[in-house]
């Protein structure tokens, strides 16, 4: 009908497809953004890194009028993480529209937005009679909240994606409460650390040395230490949070199982705590592994850890995983330009506190932007009524009484903004890159 055959109508019904985690479904998504992909005329591909094919990832072409220069990549994600539905205003997989054109649904940000504005400004560049020189692939991924082992890392280095000669990515970034469009030239690399202490068992009320708790508790310290020397330095204003390397503990696991609770006279005699870290660019990851082994889970102490090391921290020359915003990237200034004309301003580049699937194309060696479109939106990635906002003061004061959704108008500025990248940076036709 008239109201889904629009653009908002289009991303309410991508919204309205469960795809979080721990059981995204995939095929449903594919599907929808299948039909959108044969209403536009574009190539279509659906690629499986994975034996069960349960985990596709779908690849749409645009091909350019000179199809040997490098290509432009445009990356979203499929999935998303969990709601807890009793948290939030409007059902998470409603994608309801509030009258302030409010629309509340897990994903609204992260990342359904883009794929929907990607295809609504490839729909409006080609009624617009547009060609690009450069082809134009937009990739629709798997798994990227679970680390995107079976998703954008395997694609990106297969020969697939070795064939489509990306010269230059966009991929998501993060909202700006504030009124510059905000665009990330490096994520940090997250680790898992699971650190495990074996120790003396015995009767609760006796003092002894070498206990689990005890060995668990003195890695803690360590590695609460360094937390606050680090958060210390954000504290102080010399860094940004993405810029430290941060370590949060996010599990605690021990004890003797009884009933509900646990024996509450017994010093058990293994202990497990887990930890989520992140690596900005800047940092040096082979002294960091140096630290773990020595400092915060030393044999010695009757500690073992498991790191796993979620992606690259370096490219393939071994590179910080930066890219270029600078005249050294001739992108960069095609990009920056384009933004521009289309009215906004751009935010000083950052680096992601959090992390993306870009840091495999930049382990490529390609360059690759976060970006974002959504500017005066409060940062409800992963939070509860996760949503977009309009500019002008009315409906700002009515976001301090709504405040959980993503603004229509933003959606549909950010449309017109992909319009000017897309068209620049398929237009752009340096050799040399
Ligand atoms: C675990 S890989 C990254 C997943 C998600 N984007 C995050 O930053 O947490
Ligand atoms: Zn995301
Ligand atoms: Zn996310």
């Amino acid at each position: 009908d008239r109201q889904n055959d629009t653009p908002v109508g289009r991303f309410q019904n991508y919204l309205r497809i469960n795809t979080a985690h721990p059981n995204p479904n995939y095929a449903a998504p594919v599907a929808f953004l299948t039909a959108i992909a044969q209403t536009l005329n574009l190539q279509i591909q659906t690629l499986h890194f994975t034996p069960s094919k349960s985990k596709p990832l779908l690849l749409l072409t645009w091909p350019g009028s000179h199809p040997s220069l490098p290509s432009l990549l445009l990356n979203s994600h499929l999935d998303s993480v969990p709601a807890e539905p009793d948290k939030w205003t409007h059902p998470p997989f409603s994608a309801h529209r509030t009258p302030e054109g409010l629309i509340f649904a897990r994903g609204a940000q992260d990342d359904k937005c883009i794929a929907i504005q990607y295809l609504e400004a490839i729909r409006n560049l080609k009624a617009a009679n547009f060609t690009p020189i450069r082809t134009v692939h937009v990739s629709l991924v798997p798994d990227e909240e679970i680390g995107g082992l079976d998703g954008a890392a395997k694609f990106a280095a297969s020969k697939q994606f070795h064939d489509l000669n990306v010269g230059f990515m966009l991929d998501e970034g993060q909202a700006n409460p504030g009124d510059e469009f905000r665009v990330f030239y490096a994520d940090r690399t997250p680790w898992n650390l699971i650190v495990k202490a074996q120790g003396t068992p015995g009767h609760g009320s006796r003092l002894y040395d070498n206990g689990a708790m005890e060995n668990l508790m003195k890695s803690v310290e360590v590695m609460t230490r360094f937390r606050e020397v680090q958060f210390d330095e954000v504290k102080a204003g010399n860094a940004a949070i993405s810029e430290v390397i941060s370590v949060n503990p996010v599990y605690l696991k021990s004890g003797i199982p009884s009933g509900d609770g646990f024996v509450m006279n017994m010093q058990p005699s293994e202990a497990e705590a887990g930890f989520n870290i992140r690596i900005p660019p800047t940092a040096d990851p082979e002294l960091l592994r140096k630290r773990i082994a020595e400092e915060w889970a030393p044999a010695s102490w009757n500690l073992t850890y498991q790191l796993l090391e979620q992606g690259p921290t370096r490219d393939f020359m071994g590179r910080p995983l930066a890219t270029a915003t600078d005249d050294s990237n001739p992108w960069w200034s095609v990009f920056k330009q384009a933004i521009e004309s289309a009215g906004g301003k751009l935010a000083k580049p950052e680096i992601l506190t959090s992390t993306t699937d870009a840091r495999y194309m930049r382990q490529q060696g390609i360059p690759a932007l976060g970006f974002s479109p959504m500017t005066n939106t409060p940062i409800l990635l992963h939070d509860h009524n996760e949503h977009e906002l309009i500019m002008n003061i009315f409906s700002r004061l009515q976001h301090l009484f709504f405040s959980q959704h993503l603004k229509d108008t933003i959606f549909l500025k950010g449309i017109k903004v992909y319009e000017s990248l897309i068209s620049a940076l398929s237009s752009f036709e340096q050799r040399s890159q």
